[in-house]
């Protein structure tokens, strides 16, 4: 075992991937790196407001099932940390507000515990969350670096996931310093390994967007949901940018700052090719309103990442307020389109486009 992990990353690669994890803790929380001249495309959309909704609010019902489990609401914490000491309590924390209100959760890339698996612990959240959907998370490219079905096993172990993400980062990688840039067969790779792993394999972004066309592909090697993550959030070409130490690299970053397929317009996309998949709907939703939005545009669950990361790393308090206001916000938006339940949303004509 020792020896397996020897040949897979040298001390040296295990201590610069908690590095790098550290990193995107502090560029995340104290540089700017949002989209901004990509939005989410969600500001297209509008709902058509009821005047006589007909229902008692206090009746809605934000609950929902996903891959056979009960949620209180369509929400995910997106896949974010593990692997250092502020990663752990991040997690902890989490892991204590999704169990709390019954919302999904992710956790960051397992690569640095596969590499040094000492950090194991900073992942390990099922004991704080018995009940609740937990995604493991590795990245796909890792597929085509020496990891196969057991590096997938042992995350999916080690948090007793209901499911593996395996995220897809090809702009990311391109300005990562020493990126991981050899995409090449990995459809192949992830269709052999949606045959063989016992969990669902869930193929997802990380915010420059899942176009309709490669979807299909994913759908068809075999992933059982799409994270579209797409654009609109947190820009991860501008996290890498922030790292670089070359100017060149960070001008690369900066160049593809605003890179990537807007939520909106991946999440009506993949749903018009599929009306069965499980989608996962994430990149730059920060409000109810917009976790309606994609629920009425075809989403399953709702993903959020910063703005989890940011009330995580503030308080206990903090974090239960956003759950409070998430939920307050999408009951308000059930209540105004008089719709009980999440279901009504997708009736024809309770979302439209904005035309003037
Ligand atoms: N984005 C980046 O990481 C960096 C960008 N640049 C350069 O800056 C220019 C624009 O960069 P680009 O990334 O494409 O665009 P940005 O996403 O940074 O900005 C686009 C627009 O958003 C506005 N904006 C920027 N920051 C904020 C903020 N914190 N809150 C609200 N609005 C904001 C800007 O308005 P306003 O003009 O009023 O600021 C601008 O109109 C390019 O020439 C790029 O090369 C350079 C270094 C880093
Ligand atoms: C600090 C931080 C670390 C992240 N790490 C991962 C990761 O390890 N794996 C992954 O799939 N996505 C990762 N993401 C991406 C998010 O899951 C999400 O796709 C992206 O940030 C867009 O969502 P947002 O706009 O709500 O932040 C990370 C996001 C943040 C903020
Ligand atoms: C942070 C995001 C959005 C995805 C993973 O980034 P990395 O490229 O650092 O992940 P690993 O190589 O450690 O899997
Ligand atoms: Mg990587």
């Amino acid at each position: 075992m020792l020896n397996q992990i020897a040949e897979k990353a040298t001390p040296e690669q295990a201590t610069l991937t908690q590095t790098r994890k550290a990193d995107h803790l502090r560029v995340c929380l104290e540089e700017d790196v949002q989209f901004h001249q990509t939005t989410n495309g969600l500001e297209r959309y509008r709902f058509t407001h009821c005047c006589l909704p007909e229902i008692d609010r206090s009746e809605i019902d934000l609950s929902t099932t996903f891959f056979q489990k009960k949620l209180g609401a369509p929400l995910l914490i997106s896949s974010m940390t593990g692997g250092t000491e502020q990663a752990k309590m991040i997690n902890y924390r989490l892991a204590e507000i999704a169990q709390h209100y019954r919302i999904a959760m992710g956790v960051g890339s397992q690569r640095v515990a596969i590499e040094n698996p000492q950090v194991a612990p900073t992942f390990a959240v099922r004991s704080l969350a018995p009940d609740i959907l937990l995604f493991a998370n590795l990245g796909a490219v890792q597929l085509n670096y020496k990891y196969g079905i057991d590096e997938c096993l042992r995350s999916v172990d080690l948090l007793e996931a209901d499911a593996l993400i395996l995220h897809l980062n090809p702009l990311q990688e391109c300005i990562q310093t020493n990126g991981d840039t050899n995409f090449r067969g990995l459809l192949a790779k992830i269709a052999t390994l949606c045959q063989k792993l016992p969990v669902p394999v869930i193929a997802k972004e990380v915010g420059n967007g899942i176009s309709a066309q490669m979807a299909e592909k994913l759908i068809e090697a075999g992933v059982s949901a799409i994270d579209v993550a797409g654009a609109g959030g947190t820009s991860w070409a501008k996290v890498e940018s922030e790292r670089a130490s070359e100017p060149r690299q960070r001008r690369l970053g900066t160049t593809f700052a605003n890179w990537g397929l807007p939520t909106a317009e991946c999440v009506t996309a993949v749903r018009a090719i599929s009306p069965q998949i499980p989608i996962i709907a994430s990149g730059g939703l920060r409000n109810g309103l917009d976790v309606t939005k994609v629920i009425a545009l075809g989403a399953d669950l709702a993903g959020l990442a910063f703005p989890f990361l940011k009330a995580a790393v503030e308080s206990e308090t903090a974090l239960s307020e956003l759950v409070e206001d998430l939920l307050a916000e999408m009951t308000t938006v059930l209540f105004c389109t008089g719709n009980a339940t999440l279901a009504g949303l997708r009736t024809p004509g309770v979302l439209e486009r904005v035309t003037f």
